[in-house]
């Protein structure tokens, strides 16, 4: 059978579907993202930036956490020296993540909804579960940088099954950092990996095994998308996103599938499944084996 969607992330890395979530999922997933601010914590901010890092350990420990809980990211210029905020708190978070597809019934119900089993179907999984989700804002004048890289850095699975589900709740245009992407670099291994750290002493729990790969600018390609696509994306193909230059918010939620049949999920990942908590299945193909 023909599968449209199979060739297209295997040539380009990448596939866009649009008018993938309907105006009542759009509206209904940002209405609850606007309101996650409300939740986050007013002191011990935790800031998220790819391009900086600052008071390692309680950051990799808040980070590590996240994992099974709805932890809040503020933007690099979010905060002042003391801690307390620079802008309004609803333009103040970078990110939410990583268990909003579990603990968070809104986001809960468009991470498990048929039309995602139904991509992943398309796209040969046995046995999907959702590794990890995460609500982006890109905010106006301060939303940050995403640099360039590729998912398996940060989930690596063998083989590279793992696909990326990016759902923008606004359009993603030029202006406000829409994704892009290196066509066909998902064809170039693993670059480098980012992983727990194996000197327990250190007070770095999470380091890179390598340093950051350059990739020539010339080679990034934008793909802006209108509010409600579904953007999927492989493991290994290399995307960043600019920092929103424009006057308008750039909401995006995101979550990771892994295959958990005849895949394997490397240890040294920085998510681990908790006893308590095993990634949760979207659903099984009982036909096979
Ligand atoms: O939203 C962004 O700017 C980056 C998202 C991303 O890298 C991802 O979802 O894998
Ligand atoms: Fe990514």
């Amino acid at each position: 059978m023909h599968n449209h969607l199979i060739d297209q992330i295997n040539i380009d890395g990448f596939a866009v579907i649009d008018d993938f979530l309907t105006k009542d999922e759009i509206n209904e997933a940002l209405e609850a993202g606007k309101n996650l601010h409300k939740d986050a914590p007013t002191t011990a901010r935790t800031i998220f930036s790819t391009t900086k890092s600052s008071n390692r350990q309680n950051k990799d420990e808040y980070f590590l956490e996240s994992a099974q809980k709805i932890h809040y990211f503020f933007e690099d210029g979010a905060l002042k020296d003391d801690g307390e905020l620079n802008v309004k708190p609803e333009f103040a978070l970078n990110k939410v993540g990583h268990a909003l597809h579990t603990d968070h019934p809104v986001f809960e119900k468009i991470s498990f909804n048929n039309r995602v089993k139904e991509i992943c179907w398309q796209l040969g999984f046995n046995r999907p579960a959702i590794a990890q989700s995460m609500y982006i804002f890109k905010n106006p004048g301060i939303g940050g940088e995403v640099i360039a890289h590729q998912d398996a850095t940060y989930l690596h699975t063998d083989p590279p099954t793992t696909i990326g589900f990016w759902f923008p709740l606004e359009d993603a245009t030029l202006e406000n950092g829409c994704l892009q992407f290196i066509k066909g670099s998902h064809k170039s291994g693993v670059h480098r990996r980012y992983i727990r750290n194996p000197d327990k002493i250190s007070s770095e729990l999470l380091i890179h095994d390598r340093p950051a790969p350059l990739y020539p600018e010339s080679n990034f390609v934008p793909v802006p998308v209108s509010a409600g696509a579904c953007v999927l994306i492989h493991s290994q193909v290399v995307h960043r996103s600019e920092r929103n230059k424009s006057d308008k918010s750039r909401h995006a939620y995101t979550f990771h599938v892994i295959d958990t049949d005849d895949c394997v999920y490397s240890e040294s990942n920085w998510l681990q499944p908790q006893p308590d908590k095993p990634f949760k299945i979207l659903y099984e193909n009982r036909n096979v084996n």
